[in-house]
């Protein structure tokens, strides 16, 4: 652990890159895969647990704890680290994501947004500045900066628009931030699926300085096509020495190809809210426990796996203990999937490392077209 953040590169292979993000709450092995904890807790899980699924960082997010718990009230209890109990590396988005994504009570505006809080109707009104304080007083050791996410698809002068209020919203939210040492600002990048946006979006927030830089605006419904399209460029306008963050990606097969295209830092709600609606991910891709086909199933789910779930259950009591919605479905599963994610992030890690990353994603890709048998 070190006093300050820092990012140190140990491997490359083609565009692809590993090595460590060290704070002083932890390093973080890159490429790296952030279990979603929304409301302080990965939902089914003990901290603990996601602990020994190979997490090294969790995200939070600023707009489900303002409202409830509220930032003021977890400050007070010590931060978001003792409120979870989670004493490495947190990583909390800046709000704005949520508040289009999840109320349409707001209202948009140069100094931010204006919304009604989805638990009880109350008035709130998100700046960069707000959003800045929000982080600090939850103790987040990388913070997002303020921006706005625009709905694809949308025309290139609203992309445009966008992308140009959410670099005014940057400069703010870099003034806001101030000088704290050991704990990270990370810029956003915009510009929709425009290479020409995103490259002024990439200039300004360079100009700005930013600890890390972030690929926003994808992973909102333009495909992995599309997405890869604008990874194939997007990545290097970035600095080469700062962590990258793809925000909201993805499924497996959407993170081994973003690792490839220089990605380092990834998040997805995929592993955990699947594991509660009955999927598992695995290495031959994904498997309904709730189909009836696996209702005398002795075997494990994956006879590879080392979780909990491979180890101790059978193929028949995940699928009875889903379609009998008992909680013990949810843990177990959700335990396999980050289990999975992490085990995959490792491989990627020690592909790189040796030079082999196009044999592994050789190799990724067959053992999926064999299909689950
Ligand atoms: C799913 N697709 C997607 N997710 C996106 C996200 C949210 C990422 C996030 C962070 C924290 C949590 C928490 F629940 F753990 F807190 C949950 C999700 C974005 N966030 C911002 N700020 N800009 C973007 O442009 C952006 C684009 C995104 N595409
Ligand atoms: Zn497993």
């Amino acid at each position: 652990m070190s006093k300050s953040f820092s990012f140190h590169i140990s491997a490359n292979d083609g565009r692809a890159r590993t090595g460590i993000v060290s704070t002083p709450k932890g390093d973080i092995r890159t490429p790296a895969f952030m279990p979603v904890g929304t409301a302080a807790t990965v939902k089914a899980m003990m901290p603990e647990n996601v602990r020994e699924t190979g997490a090294d960082i969790l995200l939070g997010n600023t707009y489900h704890l303002m409202l409830r718990p509220g930032a003021e009230r977890i400050h007070n209890l010590g931060g978001l680290h003792k409120f979870m109990n989670w004493d490495r590396p947190i990583l909390t988005d800046s709000g704005g994501f949520q508040v289009m994504s999840l109320t349409d009570l707001r209202k948009l505006t140069e100094e931010g947004v204006k919304f009604r809080s989805h638990i009880d109707g109350s008035e709130y009104n998100l700046t960069p500045e707000r959003s800045m304080e929000i982080q600090r007083l939850l103790g987040s050791d990388i913070v997002m900066c303020f921006d706005e996410c625009p709905a694809l698809p949308a025309d290139r002068a609203r992309i445009n628009e966008s992308m140009q209020l959410s670099m005014r919203w940057a400069q703010r939210s870099r003034d806001a931030f101030g000088d704290r040492p050991g704990y990270a600002l990370f810029g956003i990048q915009q510009g929709g699926l425009e290479q020409d946006f995103r490259e002024e979006s990439a200039e300004a927030l360079q100009k700005i300085g930013f600890d890390g830089y972030a690929i926003g605006g994808l992973a909102v419904g333009e495909g992995q096509d599309a997405m890869f399209g604008v990874l194939d460029y997007a990545p290097n306008q970035l600095p080469q020495d700062k962590p990258r963050y793809l925000m909201g990606v993805g499924k497996p097969d959407d993170i081994v190809g973003a690792v490839q295209r220089g990605v380092d830092m990834f998040d997805c709600v995929l592993p955990s809210r699947s594991g509660r609606t009955g999927q598992a991910l695995t290495r031959f891709g994904a498997v309904n426990l709730r189909n009836a086909r696996h209702k005398d199933d002795p075997r494990p789910l994956d006879e590879n796996c080392t979780c909990p779930a491979c180890s101790n259950y059978s193929r028949a009591y995940l699928h009875h203990v889903h379609k009998a919605g008992e909680i013990i479905g949810s843990m177990l599963l959700t335990w396999h999937n980050l289990h999975y994610y992490q085990e995959l992030m490792q491989g990627l890690r020690d592909a790189i490392a040796a030079g082999e990353l196009d044999a592994f994603v050789a190799q990724f890709h067959a053992t999926r077209a064999q299909g689950d048998i």
